[in-house]
């Protein structure tokens, strides 16, 4: 929960202003930005509402630059940018908007000029500063779209309605999505990858923006700016990956106008219909939020967003999940001192609104978060238990694996940038052990690398029809050799039937074990998935068939495969939770289970013989 922040800024006199004479009535102290009636108005009686104080985070005098208390655009971006660009890099959605009477200083504040930039181009300028300070542990990336409100109608400042043509695509419609609430659609978005890129976007978007000169203003924006940055970020250590997306939303409100004031008629006249219409509804909705942030019914009150587009679109930036800034612009002079009391008492209530901000993290990389938790967990107990309950904690461990896979792909797979974060991703393996990866649908025997100073597991795919196991010095070359001694030139031979429907092991010249039954010559033994083989005294092996794995698991599951998020690879079932840690634990597990099955193996070796 964070109440929005409010700030209030005080421009300097227009030359109309000084012409005029009209005294300032405006002053600034700390928070505090007090209004006051003019000397002549007190003089003539008007004692009782001689001055009018109201306290904000910010009171920012920027009347002149002569005053010690003066407000740069450098001032105000290092309190108020800073605080959104932070807030975006920790992974929350951001929002300033500048309200205020027309001339008062929004457009100056928000965007500024060549000379004296205001808080958007500071913004995106702080935004790639910011990434260059952790080039290689994160992945970013930036996209922005700029947007006006005019006459009720969303405008795309950055896309052409015809691409020869010189006004921007109007009338887009807003929609709302379930989870990410109301958007415009077809609104463009352009990926940027320096300041250079969004400066120039920025000057285009501009020049398509409605503004007309107004006795207020020489250059009245006429419509409701808003800037949008999506700032995505991604990153890979200690094998967890994480990302976020931040939406900074900047807008420039057009400006709240007395007809009379501003001398409009026709085209004018109805646009600051329109204008003051969608600032009516905004200033509803504050009024709404912020009695339902103060009230016990909170949940009962009713917020009247859809009244305007402008609201509407700005739904998740007042009240909902976005860290929000308003700054209210005000001109010190006696001459706009109704417009002024109404933009402070509009500030005020504001004050009030209670936000909800979160950090957006992606659903997938949460949920890979908690699974690769699990594991460690599992792991953790896989290496203090019996063989068989490692080996359906193993099954498990495989599910859980197949599932992060499955995840990280499609998230990575998002990113343009792929390459980089599986570099990083690596690199975090590396640092543990050098990983395995198999993924195979073809029935297989797993190892562990003969070589005792080998750190390796091993894969021997089954062909179609036979594939003979013998030695290495066999006079004829096996499909797969062993340099053991106890194995035979032409050991065994493995026959594979019906693409992997029956599988059998034949006895040829060497001692073969099925889970310690000895296999007999002419007497072919049927293979089925995790059957433990034991070649001559000390070769052992494990028969994988994922098709009878993943039909095996259908069974055991009451939610059927689709429990299974992978793309329905079965990949070497029940050693493959192993293959995705570091080979180090799996040599260990292995070698753990093969002591275990050879002390077994020894003890029925011991009775056969004897019989
Ligand atoms: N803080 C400031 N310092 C110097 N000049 C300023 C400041 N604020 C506003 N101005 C000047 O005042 C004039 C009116 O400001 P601006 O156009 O920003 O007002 P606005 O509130 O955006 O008006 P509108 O609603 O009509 O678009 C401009 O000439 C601008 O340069």
């Amino acid at each position: 929960m964070a109440n929005i922040k409010v700030a209030v800024r005080a421009r300097p006199l227009l030359s109309r202003e000084l012409e005029s004479q009209s005294p300032i009535v405006l002053d600034i102290k700390g928070q505090s930005t007090i209004l006051f009636k003019s000397e002549a108005a007190v003089a003539v009686g008007e004692m009782r509402d001689a001055s009018k104080e109201f306290i904000y985070d910010h009171s920012y005098w920027s009347v002149s630059s002569d005053d010690s208390h003066f407000a740069s655009q450098e001032q105000i971006f290092s309190d108020l940018g800073h605080h959104i660009l932070n807030s975006a890099f920790e992974g929350y959605n951001g929002c300033i908007f500048a309200y205020g009477q027309t001339g008062s200083g929004k457009t100056y504040t928000m965007m500024g000029n060549e000379q004296s930039p205001g808080l958007i181009p500071r913004i995106c300028d702080g935004l790639f500063k910011g990434m260059k300070k952790n080039p290689n542990q994160v992945s970013y990336k930036v996209e922005v779209s700029y947007m006006e409100i005019y006459n009720e109608k969303v405008r795309d400042l950055l896309k052409m309605s015809v691409p020869s043509s010189n006004s921007p695509q109007h009338n887009l419609k807003v929609r709302e999505h379930p989870k990410e609430g109301p958007y415009v659609e077809n609104l463009s978005r352009h990926q940027v990858s320096d300041y250079q890129a969004i400066e120039e976007l920025i000057s285009i978007g501009n020049s398509f923006r409605v503004t007309a000169a107004t006795k207020m203003n020489d250059v009245s924006s006429r419509s409701h700016a808003i800037f949008t940055i999506t700032f995505m970020q991604a990153k890979y250590s200690h094998d967890i990956p994480s990302e976020t997306v931040s939406k900074i939303h900047l807008v420039d409100l057009a400006g709240s106008e007395r007809a009379s004031q501003t001398g409009a008629e026709g085209q004018r006249l109805k646009e600051g219909g329109n204008i003051n219409k969608s600032l009516v509804c905004l200033g509803n909705v504050i009024q709404a939020l912020a009695e339902a942030s103060s009230s016990s019914k909170k949940k009962n009150r009713f917020i009247p967003y859809r009244d305007s587009t402008l609201t509407w679109l700005l739904k998740d930036s007042l009240g909902g999940n976005s860290k929000t800034i308003m700054i209210a612009t005000v001109s010190p002079c006696q001459y706009s001192y109704a417009e002024t009391l109404s933009t402070l008492r509009y500030a005020s209530r504001a004050k009030n609104i209670v936000n909800k901000p979160k950090i957006n993290e992606d659903e997938n990389v949460k949920l890979i978060r908690e699974l690769r938790e699990e594991i460690k967990r599992l792991m953790g107990i896989i290496s203090n238990t019996d063989v068989e309950s490692t080996l359906h904690l193993a099954v498990d461990l495989h599910n859980k694996e197949e599932k992060i896979q499955s995840l990280t792909r499609s998230w990575a797979g998002k990113w343009g940038d792929i390459q980089k974060i599986i570099e990083e991703r690596d690199l975090a393996l590396r640092s543990e052990g050098v990983k395995m990866t198999v993924a195979s649908e073809q029935p297989h025997l797993l190892g562990v690398d003969e070589d005792r100073f080998g750190a390796g597991v091993v894969l021997y795919y089954l062909k179609s029809g036979d594939t003979t196991i013998g030695h290495v010095d066999a006079p004829i070359e096996n499909d797969i050799s062993f340099k053991s001694e106890s194995i035979a030139n032409f050991h065994c031979k493995i026959t594979l039937l019906d693409y992997g429907e029956s599988v059998y092991l034949h006895k040829l010249e060497g001692l073969s074990f099925v889970n310690q039954i000895p296999v007999e010559q002419d007497e072919p033994v049927k293979l089925s998935h995790s059957d433990t083989l034991k070649l001559g005294s000390n070769t052992y092996l494990r028969f994988n068939n994922p098709q009878e794995a993943m039909k095996l698991k259908e069974e055991a599951s009451p939610m059927g495969t689709n429990n299974n998020t992978s793309n329905g690879s079965f990949a070497s079932a029940v050693w493959s939770p192993l293959m995705n840690t570091s080979s180090n634990s799996l040599i260990q597990t292995l070698e753990q289970e093969r002591d275990a099955l050879r002390k077994r193996q020894e003890d029925i070796e011991h009775e056969y013989e004897d019989k």
